[in-house]
């Protein structure tokens, strides 16, 4: 589902902040990144969605070739990718219904589709008592299970998250991967998680990569 050759990213010409990055990513895995900070994973997770051009080398995402891509075909490589942020990253003017009509608007469904999705993944996240509110009125928890409904609206193959656990309280954390976990088991979604602390009794199977200076190693 994920594979780089030999890639190398960076923010300017003198410092490669991921060098010689070579892995595997099957379909269906659950995969967690760890690594020291600054190390480059928000870096590399960016590449997997355009965001960060390659140097060098080859990364393939469900099949796409990510080098040089833009325009059509990089709307076509985001359109099998649902993205998580630490810090949720939701429309504070929208609500919390528009918020998750995003991604499916973006890719050209109706307005009531996207409404009838979007009213599926409040039910999900267990959130349809807050539709018509605005993120700011929700915890932050909450806040992250919208995010959550909206990385998966469109029915991604793939969902990329950084450190999604991170702002929230053990409750919390614990519903997020408890959503991740069953986007992964029962939708077979092809999971990629930045985290500094792999959840204990995770109860699935994972395999973890770590970062080190730039340099990506096979953990498990
Ligand atoms: N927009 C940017 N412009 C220039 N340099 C950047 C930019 N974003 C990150 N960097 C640098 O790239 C390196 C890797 O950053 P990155 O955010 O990928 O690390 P990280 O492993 O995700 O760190 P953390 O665990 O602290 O979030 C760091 O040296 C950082 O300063």
């Amino acid at each position: 589902m994920i594979r780089a050759k030999n890639i190398y990213l960076s923010y300017d010409e003198n410092k490669y902040v991921i060098k010689k990055g070579n892995f595997a990513i099957k379909e269906k895995e659950f995969i967690f990144i760890g690594g020291t900070s600054g190390s480059g994973k928000s870096t590399l997770l960016k590449s997997f969605y355009g965001e960060i051009p390659l140097k060098h080398g080859e990364l393939r995402i469900a099949g796409q070739n990510v080098f040089g891509i833009k325009g059509k075909a990089l709307r076509n490589l985001r359109k099998d990718i649902g993205i998580i942020f630490q810090d949720y990253k939701l429309i504070n003017e929208w609500t919390i219904e528009e918020n998750i009509m995003i991604p499916l608007k973006i890719n050209g469904y109706s307005n009531d589709i996207s409404r009838e999705q979007a009213t599926k993944l409040l039910n999900h996240v267990k959130l349809s008592h807050r539709a018509g509110y605005y993120p700011n009125e929700l915890s932050g928890g909450e806040q992250q299970r919208v995010a959550v409904a909206r990385a998966l609206a469109h029915n991604p193959k793939i969902i990329i998250a950084d450190e999604p656990t991170g702002n929230l309280d053990d409750y919390s954390a614990e519903v997020v991967w408890n959503l991740l976990k069953g986007a992964n088991e029962q939708l077979g979604i092809t999971v990629v998680v930045v985290t500094h602390r792999v959840p204990k009794n995770f109860g699935i199977r994972f395999r973890q990569l770590s970062i080190e200076d730039g340099i990506i190693y096979e953990v498990s």
